[in-house]
């Protein structure tokens, strides 16, 4: 399941989490790929653990926090610390698959990444390409996104990002870990999360039905969830 994410962050956000990584020293993006990645990697990265990163991840995670949308499609059992890139000019990442265990660097902290996240911080009039394009079983989406919004798809899919051919494209990366590791079964929670918000929203909170549907929401995610 590929969903957007809108406005997890206003402009004055992005404006306060780009001042913070502007500044910032970037390096080779392929400091955190594998093998494969790496062939097709070109862009540029903070380094996973700098101070900015640290910094502005601490704000992508308290936006993250603060999303009901994000939480319902996610199920996030752990998230990777967020990490950021810039792709320039001529900078793309050729098709590939995310690594299937990312591992911090300097510690232990480890997960299983069934879920990728895009956070776009630069508006799409700004630059030329740059589209993230993710291939499914239904076919190719294409995303790009306002500056604020995100995107989070399977990590299991192939994707890439097409080549800048202006300006600089400037994201949020990161993986995560999902109570719920199948994508199939996730959707069907969502699916069901999202009929039971809007039953609530007509009929009430302590009508019999919206009280029973919710029981199965929760009965299926503890069967389902690691938690
Ligand atoms: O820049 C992006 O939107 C995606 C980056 C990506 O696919 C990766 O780092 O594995
Ligand atoms: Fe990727």
């Amino acid at each position: 399941m590929m969903i957007a994410i809108p406005d997890l962050f206003d402009a004055a956000g992005v404006s306060r989490l780009r001042a913070i990584i502007d500044a910032a020293e970037w390096v080779d993006g392929n400091v955190t790929s594998g093998h494969q990645s790496a062939l097709a990697k070109r862009n540029e990265q903070l380094p996973e653990g700098s101070d900015a990163a640290r910094q502005a991840g601490a704000m992508v995670l308290e936006a993250l926090g603060r999303s009901p949308l994000f939480f319902a499609a996610a199920l996030p059992l752990k998230v990777f610390p967020p990490l950021f890139n810039r792709y320039g000019e001529g900078q793309t990442f050729g098709t590939h698959v995310d690594n299937a265990i990312r591992i911090q660097r300097g510690t232990d902290f480890r997960i299983r990444s069934d879920l990728s996240m895009t956070v776009f911080l630069e508006p799409p009039e700004a630059y030329d390409g740059g589209e993230l394009v993710v291939e499914d079983h239904f076919g190719v989406q294409r995303v790009k996104l306002p500056a604020g919004h995100a995107v989070l798809y399977p990590s299991s899919s192939l994707h890439h990002v097409t080549p800048v051919t202006r300006g600089v494209r400037v994201a949020s990366f990161f993986w995560l870990q999902s109570m719920i590791r199948d994508d199939g079964d996730r959707r069907i929670l969502f699916d069901l999360d999202q009929a039971v918000q809007r039953l609530t929203g007509e009929l009430g909170g302590s009508d019999r039905s919206v009280i029973e549907l919710t029981g199965v929401y929760h009965n299926l995610l503890r069967r389902w969830a690691d938690a």
